[in-house]
């Protein structure tokens, strides 16, 4: 089987190594030249992975009819510019494995939702999990779900992409799979917030628990199973990326509770921080659908620009304490 990976930020670049370290035909699409002379010429990609040898059999590519001779896609843009990259891609039918965290803003859908619609016929995977792409490029152990409604071309996948330190647990709950990754990258921005302003270890622990109850009231409202909340996908990727300047999200939440301004981060960034993007869309849906997410809300009021910082932590900490389980 070839693999096609489409996007070559960190982590398609990481998953074209472990695609390739089991022995695969990778062939790896990236936006950029760059990413591609630099793939192709020197096994790195200096721009989004830097200092990380890659196997020399990753052929990369910046065009997407290249794709055609690929028998499964591991799709791996940012959220936001997936479906335009798989509008783009050649025509055809064969499984997608989606492994960007977000939900679609304008659609306010889930990104399997939009591969479905995108490409009709196309069987659908989700990837996800506690992943920091440099760690799994080194090799690292590392544990992600794959979500796969179909349970027969789940574990064919699973077969194609499993390695020693690549463990791979398979699912049928897809939306569970795509909520835990979409919103954890949202508390991820408030627990670096509460990093940046030296709130305190306490805080940051509150924030998870809370914002795991957030994550599971909206994954289950979603169709979602509690476990699938509770597992690697969910719970596991929230401790990882509350938990970590390695995290784009975390930092991102970090400078802004040490005083910089919203705007100022968001402009011209090259690497994508999901939660920015994330924040909005569910914090609308949570709104319409009478969801309650406090912490989510608060996110999104943050990165509008719509408070000042030590109002909305005043406001969070006066809210009325309820009870644990609601
Ligand atoms: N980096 C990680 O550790 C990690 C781990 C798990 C999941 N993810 C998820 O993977 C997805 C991709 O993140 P990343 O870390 O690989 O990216 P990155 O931040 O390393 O790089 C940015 C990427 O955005 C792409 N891009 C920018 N404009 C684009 C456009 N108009 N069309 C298509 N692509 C465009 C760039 O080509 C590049 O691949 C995100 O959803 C992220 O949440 C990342
Ligand atoms: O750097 P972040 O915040 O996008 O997190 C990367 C991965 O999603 C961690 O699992």
């Amino acid at each position: 089987m070839k693999l096609g990976v489409i996007g070559g930020g960190a982590w398609g670049t990481a998953l074209a190594q472990v695609a390739a370290t089991g022995g695969r035909e990778t062939l790896l699409w990236a936006l950029e030249d760059e990413v591609v002379s630099s793939v192709n010429d020197r096994h790195e990609n200096s721009a989004f992975l830097a200092g990380i040898p890659l196997s020399e059999t990753i052929l990369a590519t910046s065009d997407l009819a290249d794709l055609d001779s690929c028998d499964a896609w591991i799709v791996v843009t940012p959220a936001q510019h997936m479906r335009a990259v798989l509008e783009r891609a050649p025509r055809g039918e064969r499984p997608l494995v989606l492994c960007a965290k977000g939900i679609e803003e304008r659609s306010g859908n889930l990104l399997h939702d939009v591969a479905h619609e995108v490409r009709p016929g196309c069987p659908i995977a989700v990837l996800s999990g506690p992943t920091f792409a440099h760690e799994v490029a080194r090799g690292l152990p590392t544990a992600v779900t794959l979500a796969c409604e179909d349970r027969a071309l789940g574990e064919a996948l699973r077969a194609r992409i499993n390695l020693v330190n690549f463990r791979t647990y398979c699912t049928d709950d897809v939306a569970g799979a795509e909520v835990g990754g979409a919103v954890k990258n949202v508390l991820a921005v408030a627990c670096g917030v509460v990093e940046g302003k030296k709130l305190g270890q306490n805080a940051r622990a509150a924030l998870i628990a809370r914002g795991f109850a957030e994550m599971v009231r909206f994954g289950l409202a979603m169709g979602g199973r509690r476990e699938t909340l509770a597992g690697l996908s969910g719970l596991g990727d929230l401790v990882l990326t509350c938990n970590s300047t390695s995290s784009r999200n975390f930092s991102l939440g970090k400078a802004i509770g040490e005083g910089h301004a919203v705007a100022d981060l968001l402009k011209d960034r090259r690497t994508v921080a999901e939660g920015a993007h994330t924040a909005p869309v569910l914090n609308r849906i949570a709104v319409e659908r009478d969801i309650d997410m406090p912490i989510v809300g608060a996110v999104d009021e943050l990165l509008g620009g719509e408070v000042q910082l030590d109002e909305l932590l005043e406001k969070m900490l006066s809210r009325p304490p309820g009870d644990e389980e609601d």
